[in-house]
């Protein structure tokens, strides 16, 4: 039984009783007793079926396959008449039909492994009616029974049960893709079996599990800015000396910047000790210590099996909206914070020099550049003269077109301007420098307004001692930098020398005389190629020290202009895009491992990206609007995001991350078997581009506040921006892919109708409008995108959100009976998984709504009754 992972289906209940004043809603209580324990575990419930006493339940009952289920184990299947459905079903004012008990054993082995069982009154005396108990396993109900739905009530059948791991059950029989099991913990599996419009059932399986990646990643993140922030922190201290007014300045900044790292460095030493649960609870949701974590972070998964179709998969990631939560949203969140930073920067930065964001970034860069490009030239320098002293001519050809490569691109990366003014900007700041001319840089980097913006406090304090130009030797860079060329030139020509010199010795008449690649020679070609080299290097270091000052010396202008917000904030950013990003690499692997075997797919991928689309129910009221302030910037932050697949090299195949604020690239493992059926650009590293958007519709009573009486332009912008941002996807798309591309006939004119559809919905300005969110899905999903669904929590509205996505997808896709689409819904919210996430965040199972919050909701997200009321959250 275990093995087979065989479980019993709750078939078809007859019941004889009737209440004299009306008609029966009746619900199966299951319960368990495990044969060393003797005691009743109460272990799930179906729906409650209202008004018959042929009822057809549609949700099935599941066992994990780590449960502790034997052939000895007993079910017990009790009966209820359910009175008011305010209550849960547990505390529920219900009375008791009547009840019947089997074990495993007998289901297992009865004949077509079906019992049909008699209802009893506790006492056991009295018939009260029948059920019908069958086992099922996913994939094979019709092989087993017919699937019609006869119009007889007594006929009517219901919903079967079986459990597996999330990765066993999808990829066996109906050869789908699996999740990463080594990501993925915790799966949960519920079984539903619903009509079709043309009477026959379809069977769902929604699955949700949590992943290891909502700790992996952000450890991995806040690893990579403690590098990023300690090598800053030492090009800071290596700028040299200064005057005592820009020393003063890097001592405070430093000051506080080794403040901000021990932040860091705290984080992740508490991290490192979090061990359990991979997932963070909403009500962790203000701890500082996991402020980096995404909240609530699962795959939400619903996998169709419907008569004639093809089975299919909709998979969409549920997370909290990231956020930071600690620090809080008095103040508002990231978008505002940053905006209303960078004005203030602009227009009281006496005490230091402005420099743009942009070239602030550029800054970033540059550095960043030198950092890799150095040591690189270096051990392509050390592969030259190796194969020089081997006297290996292809080697040295070769060693020598990858340090020329290098290298142009190393002289390539300073032709920016502003290395150029920083560099004189850094002149004027040392000790003892008199100018006689205003410092303004010959072709500076700053134009318009930002030129007028860069000051200097010797200029703005003295200007009697304006200094004069002429002492600043503008050339110099120029020499300096222009020599590592030259360097170079000199290494090329000494090797097309040394060549052209051993082509003419080594060969006599046509034909090469071996015997003349002697070692004498191979001294020779060391010997004069050491020199050219050293005074390469040299060259490159001279430029380095030079450019690596004055980058840093831009960097020290940016702390110092905004301290301490600009670290505060910078933290804040890091910590909502810490939370993003995890769920994206979540989300990108999820929906690599689903897209394996389609080929259309993976071109997209590296042609055109990855869609991913976020829905937003924040509310634009209160603390809530600061939420999606920082989640806009989170969400967009995702573009300098790229990810890489490479083949994994052991079993771990977490994946791994390098780069720094400015650019990310998430290195994705696959296994051998995996890698091989990814096309060649992929496989030979190609980088793969993220197209994050956001759409959000806040649907709360908050949300009719700030519809009455507050400000919903935040809510109008972000949908605008992001609507733009999808076009262009779109447009992309259609450019780089072939014209049927799309699984369907006439989907690329859908989909244009449907841009235009969500275009108008977001002009309409509607109130509470969720069509948006309808149609922005279900162009992600016609685009092969990645969803995502977002409420504060992921818990309460999302579940609300998802439940109803996975119910009109099998209405629109899977042909759901109309007339069970409400019940569905009803069901799914009432015994799947969502209120299992709701038990797992709050310990108790019930959506945190109460009246006034629901009637506030728009009809379909509103959950069935007994389902919400007031929990701790
Ligand atoms: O999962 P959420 O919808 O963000 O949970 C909300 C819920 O919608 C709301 O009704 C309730 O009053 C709480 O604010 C919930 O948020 P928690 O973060 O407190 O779970």
């Amino acid at each position: 039984f275990i093995t087979s992972k065989r479980l019993p289906l709750l078939n078809r209940l007859d019941l004889v009783t009737a209440t004299r004043d009306r008609k029966l809603n009746t619900f199966i209580q299951v319960s368990v007793v495990h044969p060393a324990e003797h005691v009743l575990t109460r272990y799930s419930s179906t729906e409650i079926v209202e008004g018959t006493r042929d009822p057809l339940f549609l949700t099935g009952v599941t066992f994990p396959p780590e449960y502790p289920i034997y052939e000895e184990t007993k079910i017990k299947l009790t009966v209820y008449d359910v009175k008011d459905k305010s209550q849960d079903t547990v505390s529920i004012l219900r009375s008791f039909l009547g009840c019947t008990t089997f074990t495993v054993g007998d289901l297992v082995k009865s004949k077509e492994q079906q019992l049909t069982l008699t209802l009893r009154t506790s006492d056991g005396g009295k018939t009260v009616g029948t059920i019908e108990v069958n086992l099922v396993k996913m994939g094979e109900l019709e092989d087993g029974e017919p699937c019609h739905i006869t119009t007889d009530s007594q006929d009517q059948k219901c919903a079967l049960v079986r459990e597996c791991t999330a990765s066993e059950g999808i990829s066996g029989k109906d050869n789908l893709p699996s999740l990463n099991a080594g990501d993925v913990k915790n799966p949960i599996c519920k079984l539903y079996r619903f009509p079709t419009s043309d009477n026959k059932w379809m069977r769902i399986r929604e699955q949700m599990a949590e992943t290891i990646l909502s700790f992996h990643v952000p450890k991995e993140l806040i690893n990579l800015h403690i590098k990023e922030d300690m090598r800053r922190n030492q090009e800071l201290k290596d700028l040299g000396e200064l005057a005592p007014h820009w020393d003063n300045m890097r001592k405070s900044v430093i000051a506080h910047c080794d403040q901000m790292l021990s932040v860091y460095q705290d984080t992740l030493a508490e991290l490192g000790k979090h061990t359990g649960s991979s997932f963070k609870s909403s009500c962790s949701k203000g701890e500082k210590t996991l402020e980096f974590i995404p909240i609530n972070l699962h795959l939400q998964r619903m996998h169709v099996h419907s008569p004639r179709l093809k089975d299919a998969l909709y998979d969409v990631i549920t997370v909290g909206a990231p956020a930071a939560h600690f620090q809080g949203f008095k103040n508002g969140g990231l978008r505002k914070l940053l905006s209303k930073f960078e004005a203030e920067r602009r227009n009281t930065g006496y005490q230091c020099i402005y420099y743009s964001p942009e070239n602030t970034a550029k800054a970033k860069e540059v550095l960043s550049n030198i950092n890799h490009l150095q040591p690189l030239i270096s051990s392509h320098a050390d592969l030259l003269l190796n194969s020089a002293s081997q006297h290996s001519p292809d080697s040295l050809k070769n060693s020598l077109k990858m340090l020329s490569e290098k290298t142009e691109l190393f002289v390539h990366a300073f032709k920016d301007q502003l290395v150029r003014s920083a560099l004189l900007a850094l002149y004027t700041a040392r000790p003892g420098c008199v100018l006689k001319k205003p410092a303004v840089p010959r072709n500076s980097a700053e134009e318009g307004d930002d030129l007028k913006h860069q000051d200097h406090p010797s200029q703005v304090k003295r200007q009697d001692s304006i200094p004069h130009h002429s002492e600043y030797d503008e050339e110099e860079w120029d020499r300096v930098w222009a020599n590592v060329g030259k360097s170079l030139n000199c290494v090329i020509a000494m090797v097309d020398k040394l060549l052209e010199k051993d082509d003419s010795g080594n060969v006599k008449d046509g034909e090469i005389d071996p015997s003349a690649a002697d070692c004498k020679h191979a001294g020779d070609w060391y010997e004069q190629l050491y020199p050219l080299v050293i005074t390469l290097k040299d060259c490159m270091g001279e430029v380095v020290t030079r450019a690596k000052q004055s980058m840093a010396f831009v960097l020290l202008q940016e702390l110092a202009c905004g301290l301490p917000q600009c670290l505060m904030l910078t933290l804040r950013r890091d910590i909502v895009f810490s939370q993003a990003l995890a769920g994206l690499v979540c989300g990108f692997i999820i929906k690599l491992h689903t897209g394996l075997h389609d080929q259309g797919f993976l071109q997209q991928l590296h042609t055109v990206g990855l869609l991913v689309q976020y829905e937003g129910l924040l509310s634009t009221y209160s603390e809530e609007a600061g939420m999606l302030e920082d989640m806009a910037v989170g969400i967009s932050d995702l573009q300098k995001v790229m990810f890489k697949v490479v083949e994994a090299k052991s079993e771990d195949f977490l994946p791994i991350i390098t780069g720094r604020r400015e650019h990310y690239v998430i290195e994705v493992q696959l296994p051998a078997k995996m890698f091989e059926l990814l096309p060649q650009e992929i496989k030979e590293g190609k980088l793969l581009r993220m197209y994050p958007v956001l759409f959000n519709v806040g649907i709360n009573e908050q949300q009719t506040l700030a519809e009455r009486f507050g400000d919903t332009t935040l809510q109008e912008n972000i949908n605008q921006e992001n609507l733009e941002l999808l076009k262009e996807y779109y447009n992309l798309f259609t450019e780089k892919m072939p014209p049927d591309c799309l699984p369907h006939f006439q989907e690329q004119n859908d989909l244009k109708g449907l841009l235009e559809n969500l275009h108008q919905n977001i002009q309409a300005k509607k109130r509470k409008n969720v069509e948006i969110m309808w149609l922005a899905a279900t162009i992600c999903r016609k685009l092969n995108g990645v969803r995502f669904t977002c409420c504060k929590s992921a818990k309460d509205r999302t579940s609300m959100s998802v439940t109803l996505e996975q119910c009109s997808i099998l209405r629109d896709e899977h042909q759901l009976h109309k007339d069970f689409f409400i019940r569905a819904l009803d069901c799914m919210r009432r015994e799947g998984c969502r209120i299992e996430n709701v038990l797992k965040n709050v310990k108790c199972r019930k959506y945190a709504f109460n009246m006034i919050q629901l009637m506030a909701f728009p009809k379909y997200y509103r959950p069935p009754e007994g389902t919400y009321g007031k929990t701790d959250t």
